[in-house]
């Protein structure tokens, strides 16, 4: 199969500073994927370079002609003294009907929303909106960006569930940055965990018996905490996937 995007030795940086290295990663149509790591590890970085929102430094990043993509940020702000109505926003930055909106919305479990102030909505009802707005690009991928950050346990298992059902309806791939891990662990075709380079990665079986990934997370419910203590002392089989730029820092990661 052709990959919808590929990463070749993709490296990235911000003025002097390489924050990606090395990176290959491939999507296939209809994949869940999945990328866990520590705080500034790049996660955000490698989702804007394969949108083509971050050039470059070194590699490339090779999109399927046409390639039709959803994309959820991590962050939107929204100024409140910008009044602009949930109908008004479905249609940036492409001018939807209003059946189109319509059907968005009740996709994503917030129907009828749509004369509603986006600035007073909860935080799951403006992911789902968000999430909506992304859908009516009528993506063949799915790319989120910690999208359940702000909702609740059951807000977040709900999300996942409704992106594993946009999947199976509409066949379109999804990739997602998550600290979610259980979550994660259940929803995902294929777990990448991301430090600057790829540490490891495969289905979340694989991914989770994986020492490196044990070393990362830990096991049982310090798990999702001991995301946040990677410092990187962990030992890598095979390596080739692992390849340590002396120029990228570890040690910035110990944010515990
Ligand atoms: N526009 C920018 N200019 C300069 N440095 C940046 C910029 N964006 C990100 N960085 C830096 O690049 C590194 C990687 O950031 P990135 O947002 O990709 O990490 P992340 O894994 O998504 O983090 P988090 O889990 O905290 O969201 C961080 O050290 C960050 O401070």
């Amino acid at each position: 199969m052709t990959p919808l995007i590929r990463a070749e030795n993709l490296a990235v940086e911000y003025g002097e500073t390489r924050v990606l290295a090395g990176v290959d990663l491939a999507l296939e149509p209809g994949e869940i994927v999945t990328i866990v790591g520590p705080n500034g590890s790049g996660k955000s970085t490698l989702v804007r370079a394969l949108i083509g929102l971050e050039t470059p430094a070194e590699g490339r990043v090779i999109r399927a002609p046409g390639l039709r993509i959803g994309y959820v940020p991590q962050k939107l702000h929204i100024d409140a003294s910008l009044p602009i109505t949930v109908r008004r926003f479905l249609s940036l930055p492409r001018r939807v009907s209003d059946a189109e909106a319509a059907e968005a919305l009740a996709h994503t479990g917030v129907p009828g929303l749509e004369t509603r102030q986006l600035a007073r909505l909860s935080g799951g009802q403006f992911q789902r909106v968000l999430l909506a707005r992304a859908l009516l690009m009528r993506p063949q991928i799915l790319i989120l960006d910690e999208a359940t950050q702000g909702l609740d346990q059951p807000g977040t298992a709900a999300f996942y569930r409704l992106i594993e059902d946009l999947r199976t309806e509409t066949g379109c791939a999804v990739l997602m940055v998550s600290h979610d891990l259980h979550v994660v662990m259940s929803a995902s075709d294929r777990v990448i965990c991301l430090n600057g380079h790829v540490c490891c990665e495969g289905t979340p079986k694989v991914v989770s018996e994986a020492p490196e990934y044990r070393a990362l997370f830990g096991l049982g419910t310090g798990g999702a905490f001991a995301l946040y203590r990677h410092e990187h002392d962990h030992e890598h089989e095979g390596g080739a996937a692992c390849t340590h730029d002396p120029a990228h820092e570890h040690h910035h990661h110990d944010h515990a």
